[in-house]
């Protein structure tokens, strides 16, 4: 597997994950040793992002092959549970199918099926390098060309949400692919953070990553992204995805549909990043047809923080009798979506332009 910057790597055998739970606070990893440990880091956001979950998730089943001993009708079993880990990220589903098919393949031939499914995985991770360095290049692109129609020394400001670096696809991550590579052309750019409630993905991870490589970020409530636009603050938003349909809805972090109605209704270009395996071209209608994943009302009921002893702990922040409501994506409609950054290039968002970039995806 090629060293760049990745959220994961093999030691012995094992796959060794960086702990996003812990996260600014501690820089602290976790070892996976079968195939429940990866399903366990994939539900408990360990590891995370749909990139991040597909590679764990590729890694899942080569563990599941070792832990099968080269019964494939075993591997199927535990890569099943893999696969059903969270539903949204269609690439958990996407890298599984894929080593799945793989290993049948091999099968017929009496491959090693630990050989086969370790390399297929390692493979997902290195076209992952690929792809995010050609979204970074792709992406640069709008921020130049933004750069060249501001006033001297002032910086191209671009908004955020969630996380979609490098923790949550290797190695430049999908939105965030774009700044790494503005910043490593010397553009002057700026980046609003939302911090992204409830699980703060925004201040917890971005802001670290962005922190990490000196890259100017301000973070900002979940909130404030309308008052920027409003205020002339925001000349672009790039957020990553989980999937988009074929005709080019789009499943992101709860939040992302609301920024993209005041980036519209702020004439502020609202572009999509991500690598071809997070479509879906399955479906058509992302709000019928994609399952959003809900989860515990605990991750609104408490915030989980720094506390003054330097121990990591969590407080609640709502009356010990109020019910609380975590859907974790949304799903902002094509419409609202100026184009998609890929590996291939930018793409409009819409059916016929996805169905021509992409046409070796479509179902046959
Ligand atoms: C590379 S896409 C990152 C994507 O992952 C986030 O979800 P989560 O932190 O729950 O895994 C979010 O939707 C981001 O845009």
């Amino acid at each position: 597997m090629n060293s760049n910057y990745k959220a994961f790597w093999l030691e012995g055998g094992d796959l060794v994950v960086i702990d996003q739970t812990q996260l600014p606070f501690r820089l602290v990893t976790k070892t996976l040793k079968n195939s429940a440990d990866a399903t366990l880091a994939i539900q408990d956001m360990t590891v995370r992002g749909a990139g991040g979950i597909g590679n764990v998730a590729a890694f899942g089943v080569y563990l599941a092959a070792r832990e099968s001993d080269g019964d494939l009708s075993k591997v199927k079993e535990l890569a099943a549970v893999i696969r059903r880990a969270r539903p949204t990220a269609v690439n958990l589903m996407w890298a599984v199918d894929r080593l799945l098919l793989v290993l049948e393949k091999a099968a017929l031939t009496n491959q090693d099926l630990v050989t086969v499914a370790l390399k297929e995985a390692i493979a997902i991770a290195d076209e992952d390098v690929i792809g995010t360095r050609q979204i970074g290049k792709f992406g640069c692109e709008l921020i130049e060309a933004i750069a060249k129609t501001k006033p001297q020394g002032e910086p191209v400001n671009i908004l955020t949400h969630c996380n979609a670096g490098w923790l949550a696809i290797v190695d430049r991550g999908s939105a965030l692919a774009p700044i790494y590579e503005a910043s490593d052309r010397g553009i002057n750019i700026h980046v609003w953070v939302d911090e992204t409630r409830p699980r703060n993905q925004g201040a917890n991870l971005t802001a670290w990553e962005l922190g990490q490589s000196q890259i100017p970020h301000t973070l900002i409530t979940d909130n404030a992204g309308g008052l920027l636009m409003q205020y002339g603050k925001v000349d672009l938003c790039i957020v990553g995805t989980d999937r988009v349909t074929r005709k080019g809805d789009v499943a992101n972090k709860i939040g992302t549909y609301l920024k993209a109605l005041a980036a519209f209704d702020n004439q502020v270009p609202f572009y999509v990043a991500l690598p071809s395996s997070t479509f879906d071209m399955q479906i058509a209608d992302g709000i019928q047809e994609i399952a959003i994943e809900s989860r515990s009302a605990d991750e609104v009921l408490y915030m989980q923080g720094l506390q003054n002893d330097q121990s990591i702990g969590r407080v609640r922040i709502a009356p010990l009798n109020t019910p609380a409501l975590n859907y974790g994506f949304d799903i902002t409609p094509a419409r609202l979506v100026t184009g998609l950054i890929t590996e291939r290039g930018i793409c409009e968002a819409s059916e016929l332009a996805i169905a021509t970039m992409f046409m070796d995806l479509l179902p046959l």
